[in-house]
């Protein structure tokens, strides 16, 4: 490839170096906005969603305005023709345009590419291997930013971890809980490995609770305590970082769960201080209870104002790449 930002992608954890580096980086935009305002002119960034969105969508045009970066939304799932995933079909079906097309003439309107894919939860194989991701980083040969992949969203946890380091406990490592909590619906994984990969990756103490059969895949969870009991696990908590996923052994499906896991105030009887997260949107009163969502406690609105400089950190990033300055 001609151009050198087309070896940096941001789709998942990208070192402990680079990590911090986009964390004290994120901090200063949230102080400086518009510090940069003309750092990305003339370069065109595409953000293409194959799934709903208002956070992601959003902050990441707002990041590139506050750059001088053009941005355009493309809802493929919903505005664009059908795609077709697969290699040596016939086309004769519902799908009317390769992604192989598809992505060569997005790489050819854009500098920077961002896409949003979430998982079948019923290919397992497809999902592991972030299949319609890894589709278009081939097809359009352009740097791509994850806005949430069948396994991964960065952006999401570039923005926790701005939002952890912003409230860190005074001369101790933070106790960072990950706890599951009902849904009535099979969600994804990848907010909960993604804050599983960056909180690991950032060298905090994790522990994850969840009932037995919603084992995260051990690629993601490796290093943390896993602990079945969530009063337990939740004891000394200096965060909680609230998510529903479905099972990954029994790959999309939700077994049945007898206990109620959805945290309330008195879920926190042992955890006086802690801060408690989710990456929003939340189903209140199902997920979270509405006095932890409405109360001191909680976070989500802060790290929802983060993702604005979560994106900013990774496109000035991926401009100092393209321009060869850092
Ligand atoms: N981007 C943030 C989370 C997206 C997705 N949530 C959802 O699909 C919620 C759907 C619902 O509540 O019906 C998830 O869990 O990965
Ligand atoms: N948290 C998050 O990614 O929100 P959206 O799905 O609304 O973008």
């Amino acid at each position: 490839m001609n151009n050198p930002a087309s070896a940096f992608h941001f789709t998942e954890f990208p070192g402990f170096e680079i990590a911090q580096k986009l964390i004290e980086s994120g901090i200063f935009y949230k102080n400086s906005p518009r510090y940069d305002l003309h750092k990305g002119r003339g370069k065109r960034l595409g953000c293409i969603f194959l799934n709903p969105s208002l956070r992601t969508r959003i902050s990441t045009q707002i990041a590139a305005e506050n750059l001088g970066m053009e941005s355009i939304v493309l809802n493929m799932d919903k505005e664009a023709w059908a795609l077709e995933m697969e290699d040596g079909t016939l086309m004769n079906g519902n799908t009317v345009e390769h992604i192989k097309d598809a992505g060569g003439v997005l790489g050819s309107y854009f500098d920077f590419l961002a896409i949003r894919s979430f998982p079948t939860l019923s290919d397992k194989e497809a999902d592991m291997n972030d299949k319609v991701l890894n589709k278009f980083i081939a097809a359009t040969g352009k740097p791509i930013i994850s806005l949430e992949s069948a396994l991964r969203h960065p952006l999401q946890s570039l923005a926790d971890q701005i939002t952890i380091q912003q409230h860190l406990p005074q001369g101790r490592k933070p106790k960072v809980v990950l706890t599951w909590a009902p849904h009535i619906k099979s969600l994804p994984h990848a907010v909960a490995n993604s804050f599983a990969e960056w909180t690991l990756g950032m060298k905090h103490d994790l522990t994850i609770t969840h009932p037995e059969g919603y084992e995260l895949d051990e690629k993601f969870t490796e290093g943390a305590s896993i602990e079945y009991d969530q009063s337990k696990a939740l004891e000394d908590a200096d965060f909680v970082y609230v998510k529903n996923w479905s099972s990954f052994r029994n790959y999309g499906k939700t077994p049945p769960v007898r206990d109620n896991w959805m945290l309330k105030e008195s879920s926190l009887s042992q955890a006086k201080n802690a801060k408690v997260m989710h990456c929003l949107p939340v189903r209140r009163n199902l997920v979270l209870s509405d006095e932890i969502l409405d109360g001191p406690r909680s976070l989500v609105q802060e790290q929802a104002a983060n993702r604005v400089f979560s994106a900013q950190a990774v496109l000035s990033h991926m401009l100092d790449l393209t321009t060869g300055q850092k």
